[in-house]
């Protein structure tokens, strides 16, 4: 069941789009996909097995009271009814302490993760025992978070409790008249009041139970709050580009009340070369992308050879361009693996892509060549190396178009401009290049140098 909770999941991460994604920071999908499956697993399922032996155990004692008296059984079916009211009292305060203990869950989660990825440049700045500080305050509101839904759960099962008890006592008092009335043998009294406390008993246990089951569901409807990207579905598959890419007065802003481009407009031709130069923060890697289909809230348009990016598929748009950034993100797997994400090409092809970006040299030190395991985001590798790995990755997309973000800046001048060099020289090839580092030779073979 965890394995299919997780899946489910996985498959709406997967599946949702870009910025949908970046709604939420990674560390919350870690809570969702950790702390949640763990709270679904010991309020959710285990206590759904308890309230399967409770139910058997409720229906057998009533079978067995039946068989005393039947007016037993109009006694104990509406004390159950009261039974059954009593947690109603404190279902919605439970979801609502169940939501937060989830949140705060998903928080600390977020601050661990945040803090320890920034182990680094808090050591080196003398104050590693931030770290201590920056956790301890979202760990006291998780407990706090916690001893919220205890003490929900505690006065919940105390009235239960109250009311279960006293449903016992009319039981029994009950089988006492029948007596009385000559109606049931003495033993039965004593038998009534086993079966009694039984029911009760359990049903106290299933009512609680059943209660604390239900407060799994808001984790369940938090899931739902990462949509599905249903839209590339309806739409056209893109083939490789014949003629252009047009960028037509467009508007885009992360917050609007900064909008980051006005207006803007520019035509990339099929096997032309560009670059994109300016300012830090004028806008390169937002133009970047836009083309490659992840930001797609702007007003204006862009077009495929004509065709309106909105109708179109925008993952199979993803597999004619080929986006290199700056940070690549290296997999915990073997270097073949990093480069191949599962894409299938012969080894001829790939040790000429290899060849290509210069990661030869990297293969030639590690131990086991491609095959050897690379730390979790490359943590033994140097910037320049990523950077290559990102370009073969590229290469092996065997897309024609190409946009590298300041994709090569990690590497010495002279290693990036042979790899711009190598990527001008395919005639096949669309390449816009974002760079703060433009090299005149380059700049020279050029169709267009942009100023943003
Ligand atoms: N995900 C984001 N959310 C909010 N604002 C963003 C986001 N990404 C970028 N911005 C803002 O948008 C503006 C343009 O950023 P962009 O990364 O496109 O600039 P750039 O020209 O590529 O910069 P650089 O040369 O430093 O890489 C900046 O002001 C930046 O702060």
């Amino acid at each position: 069941m965890d394995i299919k909770v997780r899946r489910d999941l996985m498959t709406r991460i997967s599946e949702t789009n870009y910025e949908n994604f970046h709604h939420f920071p990674e560390a919350t999908y870690t809570s969702w996909l950790t702390n949640d499956v763990n709270t679904i697993n010991d309020y959710g399922f285990s206590m759904f097995f308890f309230v399967t032996n409770q139910i058997a155990n409720i229906v057998l004692s009533i079978f067995s009271l039946l068989t005393f008296h039947y007016s037993l059984l109009i006694t104990v079916a509406v004390l159950t009814g009261i039974m059954l009211l009593a947690p109603k009292l404190f279902t919605r305060r439970l979801n609502q302490r169940s939501v937060a203990q989830t949140k705060m869950n998903e928080e600390l989660t977020k601050q661990v993760t945040d803090v320890l990825e920034g182990f680094n440049s808090l050591f080196t700045l003398g104050l590693p025992k931030t770290i201590q500080t920056k956790t301890l305050a979202s760990s006291q509101k998780l407990a706090d978070a916690r001893i919220d839904y205890a003490k929900t759960a505690g006065s919940m099962s105390a009235t239960v409790n109250i009311v279960s008890l006293l449903s016992q006592i009319a039981v029994l008092v009950h089988a006492a008249l029948l007596f009385m009335a000559h109606l049931i043998p003495a033993g039965a009294v004593s038998n009534a009041s086993y079966f009694a406390s039984t029911i009760f008993t359990s049903l106290t246990g299933a009512t609680a139970n059943i209660a604390e089951m239900s407060a799994v569901q808001p984790i369940f409807d938090k899931y739902e709050q990462l949509p599905i990207n249903t839209d590339d579905q309806k739409c056209q598959s893109v083939t490789p580009l014949e003629n252009q890419i047009a960028i037509q007065n467009l508007n885009f802003a992360y917050d609007q009340q900064q909008p980051v481009l006005q207006n803007f407009s520019w035509r990339i031709q099929k096997n032309k070369k560009y670059a994109l130069v300016g300012d830090s923060g004028s806008g390169k890697s937002t133009i970047l992308n836009l083309l490659v289909g992840q930001l797609t809230h702007y007003s204006g348009q862009i077009r495929y050879d004509g065709q309106d990016y909105q109708r179109l598929d925008l993952q199979s748009l993803r597999r004619q361009i080929s986006f290199l950034e700056q940070s690549p993100h290296v997999f915990n797997a073997s270097l073949r693996e990093n480069i191949l994400l599962g894409r299938e090409i012969t080894e001829s092809q790939l040790r000429a892509i290899i060849e290509r970006a210069g990661l030869n040299q990297l293969i030639a030190k590690l131990p086991q060549g491609l095959d050897s395991i690379l730390t979790h985001n490359g943590q033994d590798l140097s910037g320049g190396q990523k950077q290559r790995i990102s370009l073969v990755r590229g290469l092996v997309n065997g897309a024609e178009i190409m946009l590298l973000d300041e994709a090569t800046t990690s590497l010495d001048q002279r290693a990036s401009d042979d790899i711009e060099q190598n990527l001008l020289d395919d005639p096949q090839l669309t390449l816009v290049i974002v760079t703060h580092h433009l090299h005149e030779t380059i700049a020279a073979q050029l169709h267009q140098v942009l100023q943003i």
